[in-house]
């Protein structure tokens, strides 16, 4: 079966435990947004998959094959972190060359002209790089890469938003040119909501969310309007959050909606988008 699996997969740190017996599939050719709060679990999640640590319990399984000490499974598989880092005195068009010695063709037509456009001078040695140019640098070089799985941790940190807006229609146009799994950990849920086909939401330790985001957001709903009639509206609805500003209520809802429910004139129906429906999902004080 093609898709990576996450079966079971638990990780505890000292007697912490960060997640709890994760099951689900990144299915193939997919873009992915993985989102979580703060110490969610999103890092740990990655490094697990990649095997640069190991779960507590659980496996993983890559296109079939179980992951762990399989050098075969784990090269389809890329992850860019904050932990990729090079030795500074390397010029960046060599940490192409040994990239391409560990995962093989190395895409550098793509990562020349990508260089290109970021402005990115690759004779440069890795150590002289601002903070967001070394962001830049190793999403070119993950772009570059031939695996079937690419894991992108916080790949905008420190870009400026030009620089951001650029990354993101880089990705969506090779993405285009080469299908392939996307998985992008971030907290810009605004920003790269536009690019996302599947979300995957961690909170305490669970998946939370996992679902198409068309699906997804088809079911997130604000409902307003005074307090009596909102809260009878939504009495047998999943209300995630409410807020109230002088006379008017805000019920917001993830899931169906009642259609035998009778609608009063005075209550409307929104849609929200995904960071609403985030914030709403992972704010612990539910109510305001
Ligand atoms: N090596 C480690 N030893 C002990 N605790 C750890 C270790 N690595 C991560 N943790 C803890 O696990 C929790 C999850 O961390 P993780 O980095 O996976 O979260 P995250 O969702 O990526 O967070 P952020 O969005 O803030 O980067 C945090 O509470 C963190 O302190």
């Amino acid at each position: 079966m093609k898709g990576i699996q996450i079966q079971g997969v638990e990780k505890s740190f000292s007697k912490r435990k960060i997640l709890q017996e994760l099951d689900f599939t990144f299915e193939a050719h997919k873009i992915y947004g993985l989102l979580g709060r703060n110490g969610a679990g999103k890092s740990t999640l990655l490094n697990i998959i990649t095997d640069r640590i190991f779960a507590t319990s659980g496996q993983v399984i890559v296109d079939g094959e179980v992951a762990k000490n399989n050098d075969a499974a784990l090269s389809k598989i890329y992850l860019s972190s904050e932990m990729n880092a090079y030795p500074a005195s390397i010029r960046l068009e060599k940490i192409f060359k040994m990239t391409e010695l560990f995962y093989g063709d190395f895409d550098y037509t793509l990562a020349n002209n990508l260089a290109k456009q970021f402005d990115l001078d690759l004779q440069q040695k890795f150590g002289k790089l601002s903070t967001g140019y070394r962001n830049i640098f190793k999403f070119i070089v993950a772009l570059g890469v031939p695996a079937e799985y690419i894991f992108l941790d916080e790949p905008t940190l420190g870009l400026d938003a030009n620089h951001r807006d650029l990354l993101y229609q880089s990705l969506s146009t090779s993405y285009i040119e080469r299908p392939r799994t996307f998985v992008i950990a971030t907290h810009l849920i605004g920003e790269v909501a536009s690019l996302l086909e599947r979300v995957v939401v961690i909170d305490q330790g669970q998946v939370i969310i996992n679902g198409d985001l068309e699906d997804v957001l088809e079911q997130s709903y604000l409902i307003s309007g005074p307090e009596k009639e909102v809260s009878e509206y939504t009495k047998n609805l999943n209300v995630i959050g409410k807020e109230r500003l002088g006379k008017i209520s805000s019920y917001y809802v993830y899931g169906k909606l009642d259609d035998e429910c009778f609608l009063p004139d005075v209550v409307t129906i929104e849609h929200l988008d995904l960071q609403q429906l985030f914030i709403h999902l992972t704010n612990p004080r539910k109510e305001q």
